[in-house]
């Protein structure tokens, strides 16, 4: 499998390119990004990094000469000779300085919508692959890509599986189990507007009822924590470690070709729990193609409620774009 991450000498997409080729020393990487020398460094030391990790040093080249787990580099010019399975989107604009708060991934959209047109116009003429967009605000900016790009819906796949460990964390504290045997899928924005789908929670496997009045208390730590690790550790240091780790098992369920358990990730909608024209989290499985299948849900009064209130929020500003 070949993964070329756009954007690749970020601090997401450069730990990404460093986990999955610690974790997967077959899969070849390409760091794509317009600062080149930035890439170069970061193939070269994740190359030396797989010394350790596997045994394994590919030479490491700006060619696309095919080299099995090799990791190169290369500017947006050299996409066009790249024969890519899996796109990652990481590219961005610094962020506003004063982006610092919950309202700091909307505050990234005019400046990522002109690198999602830049970009879009650099992968036209490659064959349609799974577009995998962690860069913010990611259902925006999914939209945007899936809008422009005359490839099928299945392929846009926006990132927004961290909020599924915050909400392990949270939960698992408030019934007292341990976060790894919590599972509360999230629906809807990746963003102000999650969709906690507390009817659907399980501890170990088992449905569990969360007290309601936990509720208020979930959501709020699920949107504030990414930004209070901002705070702590810098504003341009986002939550590099569990959005690498997810991030990293979204592609590795794409190789597999399969995951028996859906995952909430963004896609478009063309009328699944009755909304279009918008990507949103909803359930999904995954195959080579991107999304093999959006799974209906039922959900409670308040969970399609909260729904279709994310719904607005997103499509207020894709009607603006
Ligand atoms: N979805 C999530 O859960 C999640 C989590 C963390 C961060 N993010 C988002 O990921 C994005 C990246 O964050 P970061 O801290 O890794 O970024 P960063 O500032 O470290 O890096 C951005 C990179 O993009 C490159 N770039 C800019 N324009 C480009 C273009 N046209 N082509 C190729 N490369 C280009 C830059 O040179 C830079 O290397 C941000 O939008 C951030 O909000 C999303
Ligand atoms: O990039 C951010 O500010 C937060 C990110 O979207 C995250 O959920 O970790």
């Amino acid at each position: 499998m070949h993964v070329v991450i756009i954007g690749g000498a970020s601090r997401i997409g450069s730990t990404v390119g460093y986990t999955l080729s610690g974790m997967d020393p077959d899969v070849e990487v390409t760091l794509v990004d317009i600062d080149e020398d930035a890439a170069w460094a970061h193939a070269t030391d994740i190359s030396h990094a797989k010394y350790h990790f596997s045994g394994t040093l590919e030479r490491v080249s700006n060619s696309a000469t095919d080299v099995g787990g090799a990791v190169r580099s290369t500017t947006p010019a050299g996409l066009e000779g790249l024969d890519p399975d899996l796109l990652v989107f990481n590219a961005a604009a610094p962020r506003p300085e004063e982006a610092t708060d919950r309202g700091a991934r909307e505050a990234e959209l005019d400046r990522n919508l002109e690198i999602v047109d830049t970009v879009a116009d650099q992968l036209r003429d490659l064959e349609p692959v799974p577009v995998l967009v962690v860069t913010n605000p990611v259902d925006r900016l999914t939209y945007r890509f899936w809008s422009v790009l005359d490839w099928p819906r299945a392929r846009f796949i926006g990132y927004s599986l961290s909020e599924m460990a915050r909400a392990a964390d949270v939960v698992g504290r408030k019934l007292g189990e341990a976060g790894q045997n919590v599972h509360c899928p999230i629906m809807g924005e990746h963003g102000e507007h999650i969709v906690p789908v507390f009817s659907h929670a399980r501890v170990d496997g088992e449905p569990v009822e969360i007290p309601e009045s936990e509720y208020a208390d979930i959501r709020e730590y699920i949107r504030d924590i990414p930004f209070e690790i901002a705070e702590s550790r810098g504003v341009q240091e986002t939550s590099r470690w569990v959005t690498s780790a997810g991030v990293t098992r979204v592609i590795r369920t794409i190789a597999a070709g399969e995951n028996e358990t859906p995952i909430c990730l963004s896609t478009p909608l063309a009328g699944e729990y009755g909304l279009r024209d918008v990507c949103l989290s909803v359930p999904v499985t995954l195959d080579e193609n991107g999304v093999a299948e959006i799974h209906d849900w039922e959900l409670s009064r308040s969970e399609r409620r909260e729904l279709a209130t994310a719904y607005e929020a997103v499509r207020a500003d894709v009607d603006g774009m």
